[in-house]
């Protein structure tokens, strides 16, 4: 007659296989922690399926990532907030400032995001923030050599040199000033308190978290620099996705015109996978509560878009700006910004 294991004599070779099954997971823990953090959010919501440890691990990450857009890349933390959908937060790559375009070699496919509070933080780590400047201009440029920048407007800096005025000049790295310089006020990151909502038209809105007084500096418009044709075959495809729904771009074609008018600077940022909290600004046919200034630094050979409040702007207010006057395609994506000019479709043109 076949015997049935009494339970005990199963247990004992058993205790040494649970113990080496403890010791296994402990390891695959640590590693785990140091891998999700990579992982985009369909990769993380697979693996976070197939244990109770993972899934855990996969919902911390989701916390830390709702906790802060900005993965501690800016000054405040930036925390996404849900009360209209499940969707807990956005997925991209973080940059503060401009970079090159997608070349991979400074564009990267991957940037970890929601490491735990045990783990030091790399901001860094990821993606390249490569500053545009002109090193071989350095001495013909000259930059500045002030003691204070920000004394009896000496500095040579912020003189109007015959570009638009729109285009505010600031000093930068071919300056001898340094990074505390009162001339630099768009070089810091964001230091407004924000948060990116969840509106059930527009997805996600940038949102102010405290006052904003008129003037104050928001942020820049930061993402990948593309050449006009890169632009236009990203916005073709973009496009098409669009018309799939559930899509969002942030492809902004920016142009600096030169004093003659014969001639003008295209810059084309998009921010839809590498990109700052810029990219979650929508669109206002009122011309919104931010006025975009190009800012060009000494030494930098592109300008910036920044944003400014052009009105005091109250804590919770969402943070919008005019995307352009030009609507090429007669029916293109509804406009939802609610303003009593709202012209029923947002801005589109040819890029
Ligand atoms: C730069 S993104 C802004 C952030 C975006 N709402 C998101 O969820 O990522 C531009 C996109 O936001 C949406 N959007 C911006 N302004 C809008 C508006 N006034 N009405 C409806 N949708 C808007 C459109 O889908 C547009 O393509």
């Amino acid at each position: 007659m076949h015997q049935q294991p009494s339970p005990k004599r199963y247990r004992a070779p058993n205790k040494r296989h649970n113990q080496e099954e403890n010791d296994k997971p402990r390891s695959l823990l640590e590693c785990a922690e140091l891998v999700l953090p990579w992982l985009t959010p369909s990769e993380l919501a697979n693996i976070s399926l197939t244990c109770k440890s993972l899934h855990r691990i996969s919902k911390s990450i989701t916390a830390l990532r709702s906790s802060d857009a900005s993965r501690a890349f800016e000054n405040l933390p930036i925390p996404f907030l849900n009360s209209v959908d499940t969707q807990p937060y956005a997925f991209f790559l973080y940059t503060p400032s401009q970079i090159p375009s997608s070349s991979s070699f400074v564009s990267p496919q991957r940037q970890p995001w929601g490491w735990s509070s045990s783990h030091d933080v790399q901001p860094n780590c990821g993606v390249e923030t490569v500053r545009l400047t002109d090193g071989s201009a350095e001495n013909a440029w000259g930059g500045c050599a002030c003691g204070d920048c920000c004394v009896d407007n000496e500095c040579p800096c912020s003189r109007f040199d015959g570009l638009e005025d729109v285009v505010v000049r600031e000093c930068g790295p071919s300056c001898g000033c340094g990074s505390e310089c009162g001339n630099r006020s768009t070089q810091r990151g964001v230091s407004v308190k924000l948060k990116i909502v969840r509106d059930s038209n527009k997805g996600w809105s940038l949102c102010a978290d405290d006052f904003i007084p008129t003037g104050r500096f928001v942020c820049e418009y930061a993402g990948e620099l593309l050449t006009t044709n890169e632009a236009r075959r990203r916005q073709q495809k973009y496009d098409d996705l669009a018309l799939g729904g559930c899509f969002s771009s942030a492809l902004l074609v920016v142009r600096e015109h030169l004093p003659s008018r014969k001639a003008c600077l295209r810059l084309n940022i998009d921010a839809t996978r590498v990109g700052n909290v810029a990219r979650f600004i929508n669109h206002s046919c009122d011309g919104g509560n931010l006025s975009t200034v190009l800012v060009r630094s000494s030494g930098a050979l592109l300008p910036r878009l920044c944003f400014f409040a052009s009105k005091d702007i109250k804590e919770g207010e969402e943070l919008t700006f005019s995307y352009g006057g030009v609507r090429l395609r007669s029916k293109g994506s509804r406009c939802c910004c609610g303003s009593s000019s709202c012209f029923g479709w947002l801005p589109s043109e040819q890029t």
